[in-house]
């Protein structure tokens, strides 16, 4: 079995050069350019029937949540696209990618496009880069006693999708999250003023905090209780223990997680005036995630988040 961490480990040997940062970010920083790259693959990413205008949405909304992890603006994109003989899937997608485009004022500047073998699932990819005028804030930033910040809920996403197991033709907020998910560009713009480090959360939130913590070379302490979650989640999930570990670990949530000096108040920062901004934890000496809630220390969860691999 390989494992995407096993990939990554392999990759960083080749991927030296310091615009790569150690491949241990969202996108990669050449001068003032900030460039990332994700695909999405039909039955990993998105539902064989979701409608295919949300899923060129989801494309570009993915990729750009990591702009807007770093602080930067859109510039350019560049597509990878496969064709599946399905004239109508294909114009739908891409009426989609460009509704999202036009949104965040992302230019397409080019791609490829490929036609799959009969039955092949769909793959699509996306680079997109952002520019920068100011500070790209890395992962690997965030210093003992730094404040844990959230953007964004989290858990919409992942019980929108189980939603959509238990009966395919579920609609509602949290379905909509899953399949348009909301990309935070201007709050990431107003954090990465006074972040010490950012990411976007896209594999879950414990997975992908323990990412930043490790990359920081910190642990980092939690606090289950205060993680911010949606009316519609709680509605349909609750907001007990399990609850919040399912949101905590589901993935797809495109929050911004931020790491900021212990004596900056975040709302002295220029936020649009949606931003829903939660104080989640602090930044600790050593390494490794602890979480509690009222009631004391919460044992980890076996799973984190989501993490690719073969079986
Ligand atoms: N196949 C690859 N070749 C080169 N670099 C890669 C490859 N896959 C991932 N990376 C790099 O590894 C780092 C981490 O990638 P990862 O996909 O975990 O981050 P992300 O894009 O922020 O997360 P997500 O994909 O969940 O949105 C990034 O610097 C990315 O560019
Ligand atoms: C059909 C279906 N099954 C499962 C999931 C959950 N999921 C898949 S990839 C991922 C992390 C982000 O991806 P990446 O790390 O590749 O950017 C998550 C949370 C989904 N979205 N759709
Ligand atoms: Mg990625």
């Amino acid at each position: 079995m390989t494992t995407e961490f096993d990939l990554l480990q392999q990759l960083r040997s080749i991927a030296t050069d310091p615009a790569a940062r150690g491949l241990l970010d969202d996108a990669a920083v050449l001068g003032d350019l900030v460039l990332t790259h994700d695909t999405i693959a039909e039955g990993v990413h998105y539902l064989p029937d979701d409608p295919p205008a949300s899923v060129g949405w989801k494309l570009a909304a993915v990729n750009l949540s990591d702009i807007a992890a770093k602080g930067a603006v859109p510039a350019a994109a560049l597509l990878s696209l496969t064709l599946r003989g399905d004239g109508e899937w294909e114009q739908a997608f891409l009426d989609g990618l460009a509704a999202a485009c036009e949104s965040y004022g992302l230019p397409l500047i080019g791609g490829d496009t490929i036609a799959l073998p009969a039955g092949a699932p769909r793959v699509l990819g996306l680079t997109v880069v952002g520019r920068s005028d100011g500070r790209v804030p890395a992962r690997s930033g965030g210093q003992p006693g730094d404040a844990l910040w959230l953007a964004g809920t989290i858990g919409d996403s992942a019980a929108g999708l189980q939603l959509l197991g238990a009966d395919p033709r579920s609609t509602g907020v949290l379905v909509d999250t899953y399949r348009r998910p909301v990309p935070l560009l201007a709050a990431g713009r107003a954090l990465a003023t006074g972040a010490s480090a950012m990411m976007d959360v896209s594999d879950g939130l414990l997975l992908d905090c323990a990412r930043l913590a490790g990359a920081s070379g910190c642990g980092a302490d939690l606090d289950l209780d205060a993680l911010p979650l949606s009316s519609a989640f709680v509605a349909e999930r609750g907001a007990g223990r399990a609850a919040r570990l399912f949101a905590a670990t589901g993935g797809d949530d495109y929050a911004l997680l931020a790491a900021l000096p212990a004596g900056l108040d975040p709302f002295t920062l220029s936020l649009p005036a949606d931003a829903r901004l939660t104080r989640i934890g602090t930044l600790a000496p050593g390494s490794g995630l602890a979480l509690h809630d009222s009631g004391g220390a919460v044992p980890l969860p076996e799973r984190l988040g989501h993490e690719h691999r073969t079986s």
